[in-house]
C-alpha cells in the first residue's frame, strides 16, 4: 500500500454510495457523508499502489484489515480533518501578460463590456498570448497550477480561448496537454475558440472559422492522441456569440463527441440557458441573468450550473439566483474562473464567496467544489468524494472542524496541512513556512 493516514478527527467523504452528484435537497446538510472521531477513536484512509482509495474507516477496523501488509508512507492526522481534493470547474489558465491596469479601470467604474469593446479585455490577452511561445505559456501555466494545488485543487477544467485563431488555439491546447503529462493534478481540457470574436472578423465569420477550420483540427489532434479534449465552450453573450451562432458551434462540437460546457447568460438575459438545455448541455457557467424558464429547462436537461463568484464581485454583477436553482433541483458546481479578469487560484476562497455572496451554506459550497464540479466535467467516477476505488486525492486540514477551510478567509496557507494526489503527498506545510515572530 502506498499511504495510510490515521487518527483523523473528521473525514468528510461528501458521498459514500457512489452518488453521481447532489442536487436540490441533496445538496444540503443532511446528505453530506462524514465520519467523525468517536470515543477517542479516529479515522483512517488507506491508499493502494495505484493511488486509489482502498479503505476508509475507523482506525481499529483499518488496522485489522492491514494486518502485515507493508505500508510505504504513514501520516498521523491527529486533531485534523480531511476533505476530498477540490475540483475547479471553470478556468482560463493559459495566457501571457496580465490585466492589472484594467482592474484599476474597472474599480473606477468601467464595465467589462466597455473595456472589451475598446479592444481591451480578452483582446488584450489574445495579443499577448499569440506572441508567447509554447515554453513561456507552459511555465506560466505550471506555476498557476502549482498554486492551485497548494490551495487544495486536484482536478481543474482548463480552457483555451486566448488564441481565436487555429494556430494559437492549438498551441494553448498543447500547453494544457503538456501540463497534464508533467503535473500530478488531473486536467479536463476545453476547446474555447469561441471565447470572443477576433478583431477583423464578424461573429458569423468567426463562427464559420471555428466550425470549418478550428474544430476539425482540434478533433484530428484528439483522434491522433496528440491532445485530449473533453468539452467545447462558447462565450454566448449579447454582442459576442449570440444564440444562433453559439448553437451552431455547440452543435458542431456535439457531433464530434465533445461535452457542451459553455458561458451562458452572464451579462445579458438572452436565453443562453434555454438554448443550452435544448442541446442537452452538460454544464453552463455564470448564469447571473438566467430566466426562471431557463432554470426549469436546466433541471429537466440535467445540466450543471457552474457558478463563479469571483467574477460577480470583480465585475459587480448581480448574483445568480442560486436559491431558486437549488430549489428547482439544478446541481450547483463551483469554479474560480481564473483568468486575467478574475485572478483567483483558490477554491477555498471561492467557497467562502459562494457562502457570503451567494448565500450558500458551507455544505452546499463544499459539494459544489467537489462531487458536483467533478460530475459537471464527467469525472465523478474518479474525483469529488472519498470512496473506495476513487483517486486518493484529499486535503488534510490543520483544524478540528472541516468548515475552517472556508471560514478562515484567505487563510488557505495556514489551514491546509497537506495536499495528497493519488496517494502522493504533493504539498505539505513546513515549519519554515510558519511566520517567525
Ligand atoms: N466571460 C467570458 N470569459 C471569462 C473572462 C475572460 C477574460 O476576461 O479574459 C469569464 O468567464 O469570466
Ligand atoms: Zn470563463
Amino acid at each position: 500500500m502506498k499511504l495510510l493516514v490515521t487518527n483523523a478527527k473528521q473525514v468528510v467523504r461528501v458521498t459514500a454510495n457512489g452518488e453521481k452528484m447532489l442536487r436540490g435537497l441533496e445538496q444540503t446538510q443532511s446528505s453530506l457523508a462524514i465520519l467523525t472521531e468517536r470515543n477517542g477513536e479516529g479515522i483512517s484512509i488507506l491508499i493502494d499502489e495505484d493511488g486509489k482509495i482502498a479503505a476508509i474507516d475507523y482506525d481499529s477496523k483499518i488496522q485489522n484489515l492491514i494486518g502485515n501488509i507493508k505500508i510505504k508512507n504513514v501520516i498521523d492526522a491527529t486533531g485534523m480533518c480531511i476533505i476530498p481534493g477540490l475540483v475547479d470547474g471553470h478556468t482560463h489558465p493559459v495566457w501571457a501578460g496580465d490585466r492589472v491596469h484594467e482592474f484599476v479601470m474597472k474599480m473606477s467604474g468601467a464595465t467589462y463590456m466597455e473595456v472589451h469593446a475598446a479592444g481591451g479585455g480578452i483582446h488584450f490577452t489574445v495579443d499577448k498570448t499569440r506572441d508567447a511561445s509554447e515554453e513561456e505559456l507552459f511555465l506560466l501555466l505550471s506555476e498557476r497550477l502549482r498554486k492551485m494545488m497548494r490551495n487544495g485543487t486536484v482536478l481543474v477544467e482548463a480552457k483555451s480561448g486566448y488564441g481565436l485563431d487555429l494556430e494559437t488555439e492549438i498551441k494553448m491546447l498543447k500547453v494544457i496537454e503538456k501540463a497534464k503529462n508533467c503535473l500530478p493534478l488531473s486536467i479536463s481540457s476545453t476547446f474555447c475558440g469561441a471565447h470572443a470574436v477576433p478583431k477583423g472578423k464578424t461573429a458569423s465569420e468567426a463562427t464559420k472559422d471555428i466550425i470549418e477550420n478550428q474544430l476539425p483540427e482540434v478533433i484530428r489532434l484528439r483522434n491522433s492522441k496528440a491532445i485530449s479534449v473533453d468539452s467545447i465552450d462558447v462565450f454566448c453573450e449579447k454582442g459576442v456569440f449570440e444564440i444562433e451562432e453559439s448553437r451552431a458551434i455547440l452543435n458542431a462540437g456535439r457531433k464530434t463527441g465533445l461535452r457542451l460546457n459553455f458561458h451562458a447568460d452572464e451579462l445579458a438575459p438572452i436565453g443562453g440557458a434555454e438554448m443550452g438545455a435544448s442541446l442537452g448541455a452538460e454544464a453552463m457557467s455564470h448564469l447571473e441573468e438566467i430566466s426562471p424558464a431557463g432554470i426549469e429547462l436546466m433541471q429537466k436537461a440535467n445540466s450543471f450550473a457552474v457558478l463563479l463568484p469571483t467574477t460577480v464581485i470583480a465585475l459587480r454583477l448581480k448574483s445568480p439566483p442560486v436559491r431558486s436553482m437549488i430549489n428547482a433541483g439544478v446541481a450547483i458546481a463551483l469554479g474560480t474562473d481564473f483568468n486575467p479578469n478574475a485572478h483567483c487560484l483558490s477554491m477555498p476562497m471561492v467557497m467562502y464567496l459562494a457562502c457570503s455572496v451567494f448565500g450558500m451554506s458551507p455544505t452546499e459550497a463544499l459539494i459544489g467544489a467537489t462531487i458536483n464540479s467533478a460530475a459537471a466535467l464527467g469525472y465523478e467516477r474518479t474525483h469529488g468524494s472519498l470512496e473506495i476505488g476513487k483517486n486518493g486525492d484529499f486535503v488534510i486540514i490543520d483544524a478540528t472542524r472541516w468548515e475552517n477551510i472556508i471560514y478562515q478567509l484567505g487563510g488557505e496557507r495556514d489551514v491546509i496541512k497537506s495536499v495528497i494526489i493519488k496517494g502522493d503527498v504533493i504539498y505539505t506545510k513546513t515549519e519554515a513556512e510558519e511566520v517567525q515572530l
